[in-house]
């Protein structure tokens, strides 16, 4: 059965709302705290180690029970139990979209198991230095090449986990940007590093490229038969790997029902291993399938990642709204947003609906964001003082991780004044000059999670990922296929040619051309 393909605008829900939205879009809400004592305490979810305040919105009940509505009118809970039993409802491509499946632990399909066998048993070696380079010292160094969804996930993880990581260094090559590649390699010593070569497809121009590159560097130091101690790969093609020049028992394999940006919790997962040691991999997995058992089970009203998504619809589609932000207040979860953006804008960037059609209304948030409270020096002036309405999520922690509470204390009461200070604005104060004025009524979600483990930073992903999920199916598009990427790829094989035969003609277009005469000649 294909998944329900029901334009959301046609809902009854959605014309409710859209008559709610005149109620409330010019209306300042600063007052709900006093006149509703029980705010607070209603717009909130307590759900294990989460606690996710989400009062601080414009919205009323009457807001929530429509978006309610909406969600059960386009068939949400039908899509959330495809999803999970492996429906092909990545039907643009014919494939389940099953990365629940990877770390569904009690449960696992064998090949998943004998997978996590291999990245334990392999991860383990590495670290304890029975896996030797080919001059016999251990492997001090790992090395992803990768790009997109088989880099993303893994940097963004090694970083959260800093605290939880052992003696190997981590670096990773995604850029197809030689001059990057060149001082990733001034680092290394070729005989003891390990490279891990990570695409699914195995036909990644930017992954075949470097990896090529670093296997000729690697291959000035040594001979061809040592490839097989420094060089392994991760992918779903098999043969391209093979034909590569990795051999077969080097190959850790991931499967096409696990889609690029959702794969960290694959064999793509390898240098994340390598970097905090397998129990705690095993624990970023049993974090995000908790989220999953959540998610799938638990009424929609009380439901993170449904209610964030709910929120997030009522702003992009009802005020119009075209980006939100993602602050966490820990450095340590520096490159969560490059890693969100992937995720939700590759999933999410679509105009045509489940039925084929052109879409006519707003679907795609743009993700964007840094850490707290560097944000606030930066950008936080526009959130506050600003033309747009740019609703934010707010990411703390409630224990440091290294004992330091004077900073953290510091750390965390910015992280509450700034949801306060969005909110309040300088509403019924006095304020001497205009300039000085603060509308407030800025919405914001606090997601306050006790300590950041393995376990609460795979519940934490796991969470954007339902967000995003719950977002496609209400807008009507497929979210697990990304044909959109494919244009720039073919356009770029024209460029390259026109480059390397130095012919500025082979391209049509005169702006491009004229851009690749000066290119040529400078
Ligand atoms: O893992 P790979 O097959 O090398 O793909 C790497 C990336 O490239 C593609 O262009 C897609 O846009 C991404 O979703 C994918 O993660």
């Amino acid at each position: 059965m294909p998944l329900p393909a029901i334009n959301p605008t046609k809902t009854n829900a959605w014309k409710a709302l859209e008559a709610h939205f005149q109620e409330l879009k010019d209306k300042q809400m600063q007052d709900v705290f006093s006149n509703e004592p029980t705010r607070a305490g209603r717009f909130k979810i307590e759900w294990k180690d989460f606690y996710v305040d989400y009062s601080k919105n414009r919205i009323t009940d009457k807001t929530i029970s429509l978006l309610l509505n909406l969600a059960e009118e386009v068939g949400l809970k039908e899509a959330i139990n495809q999803q999970f039993s492996g429906k092909p409802i990545n039907q643009t491509e014919g494939r389940a979209v099953l990365h629940t499946a990877l770390r569904d632990l009690n449960n696992l399909k064998p090949e998943v198991a004998s997978t996590l066998q291999k990245m334990k048993g392999f991860s383990e070696e590495i670290l304890s230095g029975k896996h030797k380079g080919f001059s016999g010292k251990p492997i001090t160094d790992v090395v992803n090449i990768g790009i997109g969804g088989s880099h993303l996930g893994p940097e963004m993880v090694t970083d959260a986990l800093q605290y939880y990581r052992n003696h190997l260094n981590i670096h990773f090559i995604a850029n197809i940007d030689g001059d990057d590649v060149k001082e990733i390699l001034k680092k290394l010593n070729p005989e003891t590093t390990l490279f891990i070569v990570v695409s699914k497809s195995f036909t990644t121009q930017e992954t075949i490229v470097n990896a090529t590159v670093v296997r000729d560097w690697f291959l000035k130091t040594t001979v061809e038969e040592n490839i097989q101690s420094h060089f392994v790969a991760v992918s779903a093609n098999i043969q391209g790997a093979i034909d590569f020049g990795i051999s077969e028992d080097n190959i850790f394999p991931m499967w096409d029902w696990v889609g690029g940006r959702f794969s960290l919790w694959s064999s793509v997962g390898l240098s994340i291993c390598c970097a905090v040691g397998y129990h705690n991999f095993e624990a970023i997995l049993k974090g995000a399938s908790e989220m999953d058992g959540h998610f799938k089970n638990e009424e929609f009203d009380k439901n993170i990642p449904i209610v964030l998504a709910l929120l997030s619809i009522w702003y992009n589609n009802f005020f119009k709204v075209e980006s939100e932000a993602v602050v966490a207040y820990s450095q340590y979860l520096n490159k969560l947003v490059p890693y969100l953006q992937q995720a939700i804008m590759e999933s999410n960037g679509k105009n045509i609906d489940r039925n084929g059609d052109k879409i006519d209304y707003q679907t795609g948030t743009i993700v964007w964001g840094n850490v707290g409270s560097n944000s606030q020096h930066a950008y936080f002036q526009l959130l506050h003082q600003g033309t747009k309405l740019i609703p934010t999520d707010f990411i703390g922690f409630s224990k440091p991780l290294q004992g330091n509470f004077k900073n953290h204390n510091i750390l965390m009461a910015n992280y509450l004044a700034q949801t306060e200070a969005l909110w309040e604005g300088t509403y019924n104060k006095e304020v001497e000059n205009p300039f000085k004025f603060f509308e407030g009524n800025k919405p914001t979600n606090s997601i306050l999670i006790k300590k950041l483990t393995p376990n609460s930073l795979g519940k934490l992903i796991a969470m954007y990922e339902h967000k995003l999920f719950v977002q496609g199916i209400i807008w009507n598009i497929f979210s697990y296929d990304q044909w959109g990427v494919e244009l720039g790829k073919t356009v770029a094989k024209g460029t390259l040619s026109s480059i390397e035969n130095k012919n500025a003609s082979e391209i049509k277009n005169s702006s491009t051309q004229n851009l690749i005469k000066k290119l040529l000649d400078s």
